[in-house]
């Protein structure tokens, strides 16, 4: 017999994760904000607002209540991150462990998500679910590879991994729940930058600086804050940068190449549908990277082009800079 599990969060990646949790029989109860999505899914088996392309196991129940989640030992959130806090705070019990799904860092307070998790939902233990994982990908059960971060290190892991992992779905053990967070929340800052070269089609070779530049960035403000080179390394820094930089399936690339080939930043915010958390990270990581005197080209270039600069003169920018070493240990003060 096998526990249930609770997802908060019904959106692409919420629904996507809780078909992937339901693949061996096992119960999830989905939260969903949308009435109607609770519907479409208990009545049709499927969510054609976020997730189309799934028909959702039997196990699934979606519900738009969220003290229906009492009483699950394993919840995980995947809520948009501008939004965790307040959906925690309504838990009516807190689960014994949380396992943060949502990318980005808090707008106003510059929190990461186990910050905000750990304010909310303080009786709960926190893990970071994080990694290279297109919803529609792991919905059709398809090979994919995560970090699980628990901040309970090695007891937490084997509690949570046999929840969690699947035949093809497969977690890997850290400790590191900052750096795992961390990777997340950049990367998708930095798939902007690359869809902005993708759309003034200035080729392969940029999108490879970019990448590679862009994961110094990462590095540089990952170890100011304690997170590990090895973890940044892995499936939820350097792995993540790669998927998210390289495909028009990723919302924050795809927006990137809108804004590169012209269209006007605060139109496609108001018309979006679905979230590119990449556009409410960048200017809450350029002020945090500006307060603590991190060099960050790209996250500032992003954030400018986010704020209605245009994408050419910024490029021209970036690429006017004085030259400088590679490794950051040589220079460190400068980007
Ligand atoms: N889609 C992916 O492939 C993917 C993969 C990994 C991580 N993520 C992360 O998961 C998080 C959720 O992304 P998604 O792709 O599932 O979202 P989505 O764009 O598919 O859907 C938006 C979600 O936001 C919810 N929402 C909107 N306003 C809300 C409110 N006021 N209160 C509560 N919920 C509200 C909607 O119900 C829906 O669940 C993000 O942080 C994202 O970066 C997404
Ligand atoms: O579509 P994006 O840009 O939000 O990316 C989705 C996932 O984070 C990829 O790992």
């Amino acid at each position: 017999m096998t526990s249930q599990v609770g997802v908060i969060g019904a959106g692409a990646w919420g629904t996507a994760l809780a078909q992937m949790l339901a693949s061996d029989g096992r119960e999830v109860t989905l939260w969903a904000y949308e009435a109607e999505v609770v519907k479409a899914i208990n009545e049709t088996r499927r969510n054609p607002r976020y997730l189309p392309s799934a028909e959702l196991h039997d196990t699934i129940r979606a519900t738009g209540t969220l003290s229906d989640l009492a009483g699950i030992d394993t919840v995980l959130s995947v809520t948009p991150a501008q939004v965790l806090g307040n959906v925690l705070v309504q838990l009516a019990e807190q689960p014994r462990d949380l396992v943060l799904c949502s990318k980005g860092i808090e707008a106003g307070t510059g929190r990461l998500m186990n910050e905000v998790a750990r304010h909310a939902a303080p009786g709960a233990q926190i893990a970071v679910l994080s990694g290279p994982t297109f919803a529609h990908e792991v919905a059709a059960g398809l090979p994919t590879a995560v970090t699980l971060a628990c901040e309970g290190g090695r007891a937490q892991w084997e509690r949570l991994s046999p929840v969690i992992a699947r035949p093809t779905f497969r977690p890997y053990y850290s400790d590191d729940v900052t750096g795992a967070e961390i990777g997340g929340s950049i990367k998708n800052v930095l798939a902007i930058a690359c869809g902005v070269v993708e759309g003034l089609g200035l080729g392969q070779n940029a999108r490879a600086a970019l990448i590679a530049r862009g994961y110094a960035e990462m590095l540089r403000f990952g170890e100011s804050l304690g997170a590990e080179a090895e973890t940044l390394a892995g499936l939820c820094g350097l792995g993540d940068l790669v998927l998210t930089c390289s495909s028009t399936s990723s919302r924050n690339f795809s927006l990137g190449k809108a804004l590169g080939e012209g269209a006007s930043a605060a139109e496609l915010m108001a018309d979006r549908t679905t979230v590119a958390e990449g556009a409410h990270t960048a200017p809450v990581l350029a002020e945090l990277a500006q307060k603590r005197s991190i060099a960050m080209p790209i996250v500032i270039a992003v954030n400018a082009i986010l704020a209605g600069a245009s994408p050419r003169r910024v490029v021209a920018d970036l690429l006017a800079r004085p030259l400088r070493a590679e490794a950051h240990s040589d220079q460190p003060d400068i980007a």
